[in-house]
């Protein structure tokens, strides 16, 4: 496996309390993976470090690597150029939407970082970058929406802007931290089709943060397991029985199931790919 996203012995503490604790795994160029475990296992604080929001411990051995570049190693954030940066685009649970500006310039919004620095110091967008920004409102279905200022659109449209936007940007990479979560039903499902189909038709690597089992069975092929800040699982989707499930959201279970050296049994494969 050609690993497009690589973390080793990540571990991260805040104060005394130990968010993630020597978490490591690979993930290839076009999977779609959620990651899961129960509320306060270290999920969004996983995701954060893969685009260096959060640093690990000081003198861990926590090393990260996405799309061919270190992140970050030993706690200390390695500097990325503004292109480098923008190939990984990231979807946050409450949409991180510009409230004043129109849906188009939400959404032109993600060239900003392939742009040269006058031109968007500037904010003048070019014809073609406005005829991106009208294909990627098209394929999450907005297109209508394009002069509505952001702070009157739905929870499900506001997502969708965000998907837009990093789709506008180019994103060989989508990490999206809980992008359903406060979104009803229907909406998180469209939502839901909309990353699988960038995942399907573009190859795009997407990891989904999720807190509804049924939803990643849907839509992932792949998970990643955390509980208490440790790997708990990694492996296919349908390896997460209703019994390691049960085990996963319980604290009752962990224990006679073995840690992660013995667990899952040799039998079925940790990862799913490679
Ligand atoms: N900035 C911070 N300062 C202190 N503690 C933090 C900080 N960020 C996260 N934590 C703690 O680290 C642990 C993991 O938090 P995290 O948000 O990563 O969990 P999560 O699995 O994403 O939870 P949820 O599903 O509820 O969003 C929690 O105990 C949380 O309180």
């Amino acid at each position: 496996m050609t690993a497009i996203i690589s973390v080793e012995r990540l571990d991260k503490s805040f104060g005394t309390h130990a968010a993630l604790r020597e978490v490591g795994f690979e993930i290839a160029s076009g999977e779609m993976v959620t990651l899961i475990g129960p509320s306060g296992s270290g999920k969004s604080t996983l995701l954060r470090h893969l685009i260096g929001l959060t640093r690990a411990d000081r003198h861990s051995h926590s090393h990260v690597r996405v799309l061919d570049r270190d992140v970050q190693h030993g706690g200390r954030l390695l500097g990325a150029s503004r292109e480098q940066r923008c190939r990984a685009g990231y979807i946050f649970q409450q949409f991180n939407l510009v409230s004043r500006l129109s849906v188009m310039t939400n959404v032109l919004i993600g060239h900003l970082g392939g742009m040269p620095r006058w031109r968007s110091l500037a904010g003048r967008f070019t014809r073609q970058e406005h005829e991106a920004a009208l294909h990627a409102m098209a394929r999450v279905g907005i297109e209508e929406l394009a002069e509505q200022r952001a702070n009157t659109l739905s929870g499900g449209q506001m997502q969708r802007v965000a998907i837009a936007r990093a789709l506008v940007q180019d994103a060989e990479v989508i990490l999206a931290d809980e992008p359903i979560a406060s979104l009803d039903p229907r909406s998180a499902r469209e939502v839901m089709e909309i990353l699988q189909r960038i995942n399907r038709e573009d190859g795009r690597t997407v990891v989904i943060t999720l807190h509804q089992v049924d939803v990643a069975r849907r839509y992932c092929q792949r998970a990643i397991a955390l509980k208490k800040g440790r790997l708990y699982y990694d492996g296919p989707i349908a390896g997460l029985t209703d019994t390691r499930l049960q085990a996963l959201y319980e604290d009752a279970g962990l224990d006679e199931l073995g840690t992660r050296e013995d667990w899952p049994p040799a039998t079925e494969p940790l990862h799913a790919v490679g």
